[in-house]
């Protein structure tokens, strides 16, 4: 449905550099341009209550400062719509709290055999804790990753290691998570959401330890996002080129399953823009893992990733009267499924609230940004 002649849309974008050189192409630019919905640039150096108007504004900053910034500027235009609420996005900067969202999903219809979770893991706050730690005791066994426990966008965030054995640990740096190594056949599906659209890439990942030759491995081996060594910048325009593995052998998950786990951290978290990372558990056939969520992600190494967020942006912006955004979860379907708990799947025919459950209210009465 095209827009009445002369009504246009401002989306302004708060991304750092690098976010704004891979996102904001020429591309998305004009198609979005197509849909009379113009993409503006937020100048950072500026109070963001000075800038506008916006009907909408979509940002990835980290900060207090900013987080204050968008508050002044919902008080100011209580009309505007923030994608995302800086309240929610919050709980991705954090590895325990992350994941954590993961386990809270209940009621996923599964088909025979197949389940889903996260790693074991800990958190490890304090140097001292690290080398008398009985990490078997604690659940868990040789090889971990380390991964640092905050996930701020920073370079550091990003810095794991794979630790072998005891010798390994000596060199982390607290605060860390501390999360079970699971073989996987080196292939790690990305699961990018964009509203109700959900899209599956695979990508090469870290390649499978074999516990026979754990004993002579040195102590650990640093990383750093693995997953995006193949990205390449098309010299010029900055554009990335995803060189998504196709190995032809690598089946994806259960499209039903991602979109649901999609559709269940949509509403858990109260978020529109983000990622997950999935890995099949070698150990048993048909369960997967979820190890990573990303608040606004790579979408340009996304197939059609301008059509994609154009229809979004499109979307929102037209159901602004109603000041909820339907997050469509479909929760009212057969409620008998697999229910994620533990590390185990039980059966639940747990009642599920309908209506109310199914949306998401994006602004409060006084059309404040809220969490959900
Ligand atoms: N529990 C695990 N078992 C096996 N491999 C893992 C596990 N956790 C992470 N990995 C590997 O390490 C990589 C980095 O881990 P993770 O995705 O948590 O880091 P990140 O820096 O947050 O990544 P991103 O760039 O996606 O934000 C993964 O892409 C995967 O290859
Ligand atoms: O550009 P940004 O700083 O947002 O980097 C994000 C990066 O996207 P990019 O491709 O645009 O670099 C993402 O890649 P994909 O998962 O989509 O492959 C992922 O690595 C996020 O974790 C990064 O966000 P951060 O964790 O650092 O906040
Ligand atoms: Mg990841
Ligand atoms: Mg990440």
């Amino acid at each position: 449905m095209e827009e009445p002649m002369g009504r246009r849309f401002a989306v302004g974008y708060a991304l750092a550099s690098k976010k704004q050189a891979s996102f904001i192409q020429i591309s998305l630019i004009n198609i979005a341009k197509e849909k009379s919905i113009d993409l503006i640039k937020i100048d950072l150096e500026k109070p963001l209550i000075e800038q506008g108007p916006f009907n909408l504004v979509i940002h990835k900053i980290y900060g207090a400062q900013w987080r204050q910034q968008l508050a002044e500027y919902s008080a100011k235009n209580p009309n505007v719509l923030i994608i995302d609420s800086p309240d929610a996005i919050e709980r991705l900067h954090n590895r325990i709290s992350m994941l954590q969202v993961v386990m809270e999903l209940s009621v996923i219809e599964c088909e025979d055999a197949v389940s889903f979770g996260i790693p074991k893991q800990i958190a490890v706050y304090d140097a001292s804790e690290v080398l008398d730690m009985n990490l078997e005791g604690r659940g868990l066994k040789f090889p971990v990753i380390a991964k640092p426990l905050v996930a701020d966008g920073s370079a550091k965030s990003h810095k794991m290691s794979l630790v072998y054995n005891r010798d390994g640990l000596s060199k982390l740096k607290p605060p860390v998570v501390l999360q079970e190594f699971v073989n996987h056949g080196g292939v790690i599906f990305k699961v990018y959401v964009v509203g109700d659209y959900v899209k599956c890439v695979k990508r090469k990942s870290l390649p499978d330890v074999n516990e026979e030759n754990l004993g002579s491995l040195k102590g650990s081996l640093s990383f750093s996002q693995v997953s995006n060594l193949n990205c390449v910048e098309r010299s010029g325009d900055s554009y990335y080129k995803m060189m998504d593995l196709d190995d032809g052998k690598t089946e994806i998950p259960p499209m039903k399953l991602l979109v649901d786990i999609a559709s269940g951290l949509r509403r858990a978290m109260g978020l529109h823009l983000f990622n997950f990372d999935v890995i099949r558990d070698d150990r048993i056939g048909n369960r997967y893992l979820v190890i990573d969520i990303n608040y606004f992600p790579g979408y340009a190494k996304m197939p059609s990733y301008e059509h994609v967020l154009t229809d979004f942006f499109w979307d929102v912006l037209n159901h602004t009267n109603k000041k909820e955004i339907d997050l469509d979860l479909d929760l009212d379907s057969d409620t008998s499924g697999c229910k994620n708990e533990g590390s185990m799947l039980v059966s639940s025919n747990a009642d599920v609230d309908d209506g109310a459950a199914n949306r998401i209210l994006v602004v409060d009465e006084k059309e404040n940004p809220i969490q959900v």
